[in-house]
């Protein structure tokens, strides 16, 4: 029970509908209570030839009285807790997924997707099954079981009752302990079906990688292995899970057996009537309900209890990065002047420095461009930026303040990045690239990014232009219109501060040099980071850093690095040499 505290707000606010869901339940059950002594009544009168056609027909009216007493209890019931049940799914779907965007960047690094899958949808359902069914279950349990055990002894004696409930701490007993047993082989059903779903995820993800390297049959017979782990698992669950309710029919059927001999005993000997026999098979038959219930009880309580732990885990959570206390909230827009001042870094789960001693200065309306082989920090230094991390060593600067003093929203907000990865979602042309504005905006101002980015010729020829649709990850899309989409996602914000980190690599040199051309006027009064492996994308910044391992080897202009006939010329002139090959 401990683990659904996280809920209590929801509770709160919803008491009033759980109060009057009990209240249709114990209703309906006291309905049910009642039902046995009609029939004793009966019995009793046929036994003794003193049932008139009237006093049958009024018997008959408070029969179909009761019953549909209790078809609009269970109606109620129903409509007040499972109606509560959904809205708590909904709840708690949407708190999950709000968490999951406030955490940063390194827990998706070292979380798998389908576990987060998995939790969003089979641990929600174990939770509302937990506190919808699960909850009337234990109601429902807890009233029939001590009233029927009350009419019991009033309409026969104690002994009969003590005899026939005689089975009833082995079930228990058995239950409790199979219980066990079976919440254990759920949690690894559970375990393995993220597997599964991951698997299943990735793939999907990759296929075009998949396709390409021929390997097909092989992915085939690796999600093969992990859906017969998860087979396997639930069929050691199913083993365990199957024994339940016969345990439960075999025992409660040994108290049938009890009462016919002993009751009926009872019976010849006049000691109880025919009509309390009677009563009494029936309260004994409502028992078996609550037998059974206690079983799955356990079993859907335990099994939310575990799910809902999990997603506790993660509700707990905090952010690596967060805004600080002492934010200056107020300001909301960013000049654009940057500094790096002797800045190092190493990734969370990483030893090594990705970045070391960086010292950078970007004054507003400036372009940095940034260049290295792969894996020489130049994506770090951005994320650093965008405070995707926080910095172990030294400090990072905009407009003079230090990041952690400027609130997340503001840093984020002014930035138009255009990431490496440059990632479309499922939406139209349009939706994507008006991805920042929570209202719709003037189509002409996406048309006039797209115009710049040197994407909107190839819009317009798609079959419903910038309304087309894209597909999971933009798959419609070659790699260099996604790229040039990706800008123009980040143009139409009109940052203070525009980072490419790599944007036009997927674009031939011709349309490159357009789009650069197209960029000028844009940039003029904007800080620019622009990252590169070609030279001839960030030639004409106005200062250039060259990282290796993590530092800065060089630095100046074009002229000057090529001058100084370091790394940077020498990458220079083998792009030269290449382009000349390729001319030829
Ligand atoms: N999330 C991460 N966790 C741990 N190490 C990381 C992570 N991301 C990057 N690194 C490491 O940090 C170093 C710098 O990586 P970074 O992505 O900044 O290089 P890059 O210069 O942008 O490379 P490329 O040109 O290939 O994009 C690399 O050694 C990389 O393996």
């Amino acid at each position: 029970m401990e683990h659904f505290k996280t809920l209590r707000e929801f509770f709160i606010e919803h008491k009033k509908r759980y109060i009057l869901g009990i209240i249709w339940l114990i209703i309906v059950d006291i309905l049910q209570l009642i039902f046995p002594q009609i029939l004793r009544r009966i019995t009793d009168l046929l036994e003794s030839n003193n049932l008139s056609l009237n006093g049958l027909l009024k018997y008959s009216l408070l029969i179909v009285l009761t019953g549909l007493g209790i078809a609009l209890g269970r109606y109620f019931w129903r409509i007040y807790i499972q109606t509560t049940a959904r809205k708590l799914e909904y709840y708690l779907r949407n708190r999950l997924f709000s968490h999951l965007q406030s955490l940063s960047t390194n827990y998706f690094n070292t979380h798998k997707t389908g576990d987060l899958m998995a939790h969003a949808t089979n641990d929600i359902n174990a939770v509302r099954m937990a506190l919808g069914i699960g909850v009337v279950m234990v109601t429902d349990s807890i009233f029939i079981t001590i009233s029927a055990l009350i009419m019991m002894v009033k309409t026969t004696n104690l002994t009969l009752s003590i005899i026939a409930l005689f089975p009833l701490p082995f079930l228990a007993y058995g239950v409790q302990k199979m219980g066990k047993t079976i919440h254990n082989r759920f949690k690894d059903v559970q375990e393995s079906f993220s597997d599964l779903s991951d698997r299943a995820q990735e793939n999907f993800a990759g296929i075009r990688v998949v396709k390409s390297f021929v390997q097909e049959n092989e992915e085939i017979k690796k999600f093969t292995e992990v859906n017969d782990r998860n087979f396997n698992k639930n069929m050691k669950l199913i083993k365990i899970s199957g024994m339940l309710r016969p345990l439960i029919q075999f025992i409660s059927a040994l108290s049938f057996l009890i009462v016919i001999w002993y009751g009926g005993l009872l019976v010849i000997q006049n000691e109880i009537s025919l009509g309390d026999f009677v009563a009494f098979n029936s309260y004994l038959s409502l028992l078996v309900w609550p037998m059974m219930a206690i079983g799955w009880v356990i079993n859907i309580l335990q099994r939310g209890a575990a799910s809902m732990s999990r997603i506790n885990d993660i509700l707990f959570e905090t952010p690596e990065v967060t805004d600080c206390k002492d934010c200056i909230i107020e300001k909301k827009d960013i000049n654009g002047s940057i500094e790096f001042k002797d800045v190092s870094f190493k990734y969370p789960n990483s030893d090594e420095y990705a970045l070391k001693n960086i010292n950078i200065q970007v004054p507003k309306g400036t372009t940095l461009g940034i260049v290295g082989r792969t894996g020489s920090g130049k994506t770090t230094l951005v994320n650093l930026l965008l405070r995707l991390y926080d910095i172990d060593k030294g400090q990072i600067l905009i407009d003079n303040l230090p990041l952690k003093k400027l609130p997340l929203k503001t840093i984020r907000e002014n930035v138009g990045y255009v990431a490496q990865d440059n990632f479309l979602f499922s939406n139209t042309v349009a939706e994507n690239i008006a991805f920042s504005f929570e209202n719709k905006i003037d189509e002409s101002k996406i048309y006039e990014s797209a115009k710049i980015a040197e994407v909107y010729d190839n819009i317009i020829e798609f079959p419903d232009g910038f309304n087309t649709s894209l597909g999971e990850r933009g798959v419609t899309m070659s790699g260099g219109q996604r790229q040039r989409t990706a800008l123009a996602r980040a143009i139409i914000k009109k940052p203070n501060i525009l980072i490419l980190d790599d944007s036009l690599s997927a674009v031939d040199t011709q349309t490159e040099e357009k789009i650069l051309k197209n960029l000028k006027d844009f940039i003029i009064d904007r800080t620019n980071i622009i990252i590169a492996h070609r030279i001839s994308t960030i030639k004409n910044a106005d200062h250039i850093v060259v990282l290796d391992k993590g530092k800065i080897v060089e630095s100046g202009t074009h002229n000057e690095l090529v001058k100084n006939n370091g790394l940077y010329n020498n990458i220079y002139q083998k792009q030269l040499l290449e382009e000349k090959i390729q001319s030829i």
